[in-house]
């Protein structure tokens, strides 16, 4: 059965579009977040109703976890091979579909099921869709050993792209480090604005202690924004976004 009191009503929108593309005999990557663990939802509830069979991959424990609980079966990335899609949540969305990712402390798992699908989709709300990649805080994953020489040399490459003095913060749970799936740790770069993410990228992992970065550039084929009306706007690689969309609709 579909979910429908208690969710948020754009979510579910952008949830149910993505998962309307799902053929039979497809193998997926699932995603991870909020609106993600939305459209594990529905995925189970059509794959119980017309009993599709899928192969999927999960982009981190906890979705490996809900997808398991709903009857979905999780299978190791290694053992599908290739997925011809994952869909996927994000926290920013740029009008060429550049992506960040990692505000539930997954973007390194997601980036590696990402690469390896001949298609990402992402599902988001209206409030992920910005101008400028940036205002919100790009998670960085970071081997714990050397972390603060690794948080320097963070710093260093920010100075040098003119994107010195900002915060980088440790990202805690409480007062406990937040630990990734591949126990590592998260600095959040609170940067408000990255006017080059290309270089931004580059500069990050040219960083031996980092792992990966939470910026997603050119691997986003297709976004679906819900709305809280139910509707859904499509936004394709190098399509212009609404400008109503960038305005947030007053979300
Ligand atoms: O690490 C987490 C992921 O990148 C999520 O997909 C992202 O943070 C968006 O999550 P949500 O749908 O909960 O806003």
């Amino acid at each position: 059965m579909s979910q429908s009191s208690g969710v948020d009503p754009a979510k579910l929108a952008a949830a149910q579009a993505a998962v309307a593309l799902v053929e039979d005999g497809m193998k997926l990557g699932l995603g991870t977040g909020s609106t993600a663990a939305v459209m594990v939802r529905e995925l189970a509830a059509r794959v119980a109703a017309e009993g599709l069979k899928l192969r999927c991959a999960a982009t981190s424990q906890a979705t490996a976890d809900l997808a398991t609980s709903l009857g979905l079966r999780i299978e190791s990335l290694d053992e599908i091979g290739w997925l011809d899609m994952t869909i996927d949540g994000a926290d920013e969305v740029d009008p060429d579909l550049h992506l960040i990712k990692g505000g539930g402390a997954a973007h390194l798992r997601e980036k590696v099921v990402a690469a390896a699908s001949d298609r990402m989709v992402v599902v988001a709300d209206p409030g992920k869709v910005v101008e400028i990649l940036g205002a919100f805080p790009l998670p960085v994953e970071v081997l714990a050993f050397g972390f603060e020489t690794t948080r320097k040399l963070i710093r260093r490459a920010l100075d040098e792209l003119e994107l010195g003095g900002h915060d980088v913060m440790q990202r805690l749970r409480g007062s406990d480090p937040v630990i990734t799936d591949e126990g590592n740790l998260i600095l959040d770069l609170h940067l408000g604005c990255i006017p080059d993410a290309p270089a931004l990228a580059r500069a990050l992992a040219a960083i031996p202690g980092v792992v990966e970065h939470g910026l997603f550039l050119g691997m986003c084929d297709l976004a679906i924004i819900g709305r809280k009306d139910g509707s859904v706007i499509q936004l394709a690689r190098d399509a212009d976004i609404d400008a109503d969309l960038l305005a947030n609709e007053g979300e």
